[in-house]
C-alpha cells in the first residue's frame, strides 16, 4: 500500500462519537456519550445492568439509530450505511443466537461463506481451540457450548474491527482464559477491540483503555497505564497527618479520627512511589497495608456516584464527570 495513504487510513479513529444519545420517550438509555477508539486499542466498557452498554454498541452498528449526536466507524456512518459497517467488524451479540436446526460445522461453514472476511479454517481452528465439539446440533448443544461456537464465528473473520459483548459469559476458567489469548491474538494482528464485560479482571488483563458507563451516561475513562501507577495505603497513627505541599498533586489523603488518640489515614497516590515512600517514612504508621489501586476500586467509587480523589501527572484533574 501507498505509505502516504496508510498513515491517512491509520489517523482514521476506528470509532468516535459525538454526543451520541438514544431515548425511549422520557428515558434515556444513552446520554451525550463521546468516545474515540483508536487503531489497536482493546478497549473496554464498564458498567452495571442497564448502563447503556449494549445501547451504544447496536448504535455503532447501526441496529439502533441514535436519538442525538452522531458517530463513525472506521469513518462509516452507521446511520447512512449499516451494511458498509458490518462489512468491516466482527460483532458478538451478547444474546447470540444462532439456527438450532444445523449443526456447528454448518453453522461456521454458513456465517464463513456470508461474511465478507469470513475464513472456515480460521473458525474451525478457533472452535478446536475453545474444545468445541461441531458435529453437535446447535438444539443439543449447552449454553456454553453455544457461546463457544458463537465466539468461533465471530474471531474467525479478520475484521479490522472486533465488538464483543460480554464475550465469556457461560464459560468455564479455562475456556475464559483461552479466549482472553484469542482477544490478544486479534490485537497483536493489528485488529481493533471493543469489549464490553462485568469481570473487571478480564478487563484489566486486556484492554489499554476503559470507559465506564453509569445511567446513559460516560461517567469516567481511563488508561490502564494510569490505574497500573495508582496506590492506596491504609494505616493507624496517633497523630493528624499532612500532605507536604510538593507531594499536592500526587497523593489524596483522608484521615478518620477513631479516638483521642488514634487516627486512621487512607493515602491514594499516583506516579512515582519514590518520593510519597520517602515522606510516608517520615510518619509515625502502624498497620500498614499497600496495594495496587485496581479497577474495583474505581468501579466502585463511579459507581457509587463518588467523584475520584486521585490526580496523575498526566490528568491532574480527576475525570470523573457525574
Ligand atoms: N426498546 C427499549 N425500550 C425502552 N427501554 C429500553 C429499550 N432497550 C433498552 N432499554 C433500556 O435502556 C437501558 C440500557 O440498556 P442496555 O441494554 O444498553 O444496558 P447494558 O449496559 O448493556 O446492560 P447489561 O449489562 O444488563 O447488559 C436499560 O435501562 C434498558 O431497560
Amino acid at each position: 500500500m501507498n505509505s502516504k495513504l496508510s498513515v491517512q487510513i491509520d489517523a482514521v479513529p476506528v470509532l468516535s462519537c459525538n454526543g451520541l444519545s438514544k431515548r425511549y420517550g422520557d428515558f434515556s438509555a444513552l446520554s451525550d456519550c463521546s468516545v474515540r477508539v483508536d487503531r489497536g486499542d482493546v478497549y473496554g466498557l464498564l458498567g452495571p445492568n442497564g448502563a447503556g452498554k449494549t445501547t451504544l454498541i447496536r448504535i455503532l452498528l447501526g441496529f439502533l439509530h441514535p436519538t442525538g449526536g452522531d458517530c463513525r466507524v472506521l469513518g462509516i456512518d452507521p446511520v447512512a450505511d449499516s451494511v458498509a459497517v458490518r462489512r468491516q467488524v466482527a460483532y458478538l451479540p451478547g444474546d447470540a443466537r444462532l439456527p438450532r436446526h444445523m449443526k456447528g460445522e454448518g453453522v461456521l461453514k454458513f456465517f464463513s461463506e456470508m461474511h465478507p472476511f469470513g475464513e472456515l479454517d480460521r473458525s474451525r481452528r478457533i472452535a478446536e481451540q475453545l474444545e468445541l465439539n461441531t458435529k453437535t446440533r446447535v438444539a443439543f448443544m449447552s449454553t456454553g457450548m453455544r457461546q463457544k461456537l458463537a465466539l468461533a464465528v465471530v474471531l474467525g473473520p479478520q475484521t479490522p474491527f472486533l465488538i464483543l459483548d460480554e464475550p465469556t459469559a457461560n464459560l468455564d476458567p479455562t475456556v475464559r482464559a483461552t479466549v482472553l489469548r484469542l482477544v490478544m491474538e486479534a490485537r497483536d494482528h493489528g485488529r481493533t477491540v471493543m469489549l464490553s464485560s462485568h469481570v473487571l479482571s478480564e478487563i484489566e488483563d486486556t484492554c489499554n483503555r476503559v470507559a465506564f458507563l453509569r445511567k446513559g451516561r460516560l461517567a469516567h475513562e481511563l488508561k490502564m497505564s494510569e490505574l497500573f501507577q495508582r496506590h492506596r495505603m491504609t494505616a493507624l497513627t496517633s497523630v493528624a497527618v499532612d500532605v507536604p505541599e510538593a507531594l499536592n498533586s500526587q497523593v489524596s489523603l483522608q484521615t478518620t479520627r477513631l479516638s483521642e488518640t488514634q487516627y486512621r489515614v487512607q493515602i491514594d497516590t499516583s506516579g512515582d512511589l519514590a518520593p510519597i515512600l520517602t515522606w510516608v517514612n517520615t510518619l509515625p504508621l502502624s498497620h500498614v497495608r499497600f496495594e495496587p489501586f485496581g479497577l474495583r476500586t474505581i468501579y466502585d467509587s463511579v459507581h457509587t456516584g463518588e467523584i475520584s480523589q486521585v490526580t496523575t501527572a498526566a490528568s491532574p484533574e480527576p475525570t470523573v464527570v457525574l
